[in-house]
């Protein structure tokens, strides 16, 4: 059984308790809100920080004195925290720290995406604006949101580009769960990538995955969800076109001779054609 604690007991934190309760395998020991890392509570596993930018510091402080492994999800923070020897408070000695702005592994996808994107705007032969949004709830406190920074990030590394030269627009508005885009467009096309969070369900099974991972781990360190998604994404943009070299046609001996080549014709799910290598993540 891996035993949590719950630093932040808000709408996610909320989420992830009651998905912890319904699993066989993990068990939420404590839960604090603005109370602060508790000082006498039983230790755990790995602790979830889903509080607030603002306690991020003290939780890891906490963390570090008691070794406690820590997933953090909260975002807002400044993540020059975690750098060992500079101002932060680094994640060792011992200890085992797992960031991720967003818990969606379609995020991590559609991150790895942007990285794609971005090469193919520092390919085009015409001006190409990148952009990227986020929508969320009235209540959200941070903006831009983590994950579009994350996504900047991506663009800004795929194009080789100053992050600050891509462009983010948040808009906070209603219950939206989370929404962001990922665009680019020139004066000859727009290729706009989105995700839409349905349910806060998605970020709290993603942080459970998050401590489950954490926990098989055995090096300290600082880990991200991109770590973690690495063996489930790898090879994803390493796809076949699935299109039919069309100046090569089987003869009834078997024998591939050529023809007059017209046009490629997709072929759903052949396996026929060269892998396409639409960029690699970082
Ligand atoms: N990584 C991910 O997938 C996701 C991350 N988030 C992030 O998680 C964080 C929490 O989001 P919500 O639950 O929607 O916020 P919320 O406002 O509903 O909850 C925040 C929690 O932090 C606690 N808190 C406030 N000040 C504190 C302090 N000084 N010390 C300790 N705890 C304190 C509050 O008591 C509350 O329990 C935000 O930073 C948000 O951006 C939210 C959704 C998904
Ligand atoms: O505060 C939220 O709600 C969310 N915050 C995260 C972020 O800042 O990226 C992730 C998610 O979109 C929901």
């Amino acid at each position: 059984m891996l035993t949590l604690g719950l630093l932040g007991t808000g709408r996610l934190g909320t989420a992830i308790r009651a998905l912890a309760d319904g699993a066989d395998d993990v068990q939420v020991v404590w839960a604090v809100g603005r109370g602060g890392p508790p000082e006498d509570e039983q230790a755990v596993d790995i602790a979830i920080d889903v509080s607030t930018a603002a306690a991020v510091p003290g939780h890891l402080r906490w963390a570090r004195a008691t070794g406690t492994h820590l997933v953090i999800g909260t975002t807002g923070w400044d993540p020059a925290l975690l750098d060992r020897g500079g101002p932060g408070i680094g994640a060792g000695p011992g200890i085992r720290v797992l960031t991720a702005p967003n818990f969606s592994l379609g995020v991590a996808l559609l991150r790895r995406l942007a990285v794609a994107l971005g090469g193919y705007a520092a390919r085009a032969d015409v001006p190409v604006d990148l952009a990227v949004t986020d929508t969320h709830h009235r209540n959200k406190v941070d903006a831009p949101s983590g994950t579009a920074l994350a996504l900047r990030e991506g663009l800004a590394l795929g194009s080789e580009r100053r992050p600050e030269d891509v462009q983010v627009t948040s808009l906070r508005l209603g219950e939206v769960i989370g929404d962001h885009e990922v665009i680019a467009a020139s004066p000859l096309e727009t290729l706009t990538l989105r995700h839409t969070a349905h349910s806060r369900d998605l970020f709290a099974a993603g942080a459970l995955t998050a401590a489950r991972w954490l926990a098989g781990r055995t090096e300290p360190g600082v880990y991200t969800l991109d770590d973690l998604a690495e063996d489930h994404l790898r090879d994803l943009l390493d796809v076949s076109t699935g299109a039919v070299p069309t100046n090569v046609a089987s003869t009834s001996d078997g024998d591939a001779t050529a023809t007059p080549a017209t046009t490629d014709i997709p072929r759903a799910g052949a396996s026929a054609g060269r892998p396409t290598h639409a960029g690699a993540p970082a």
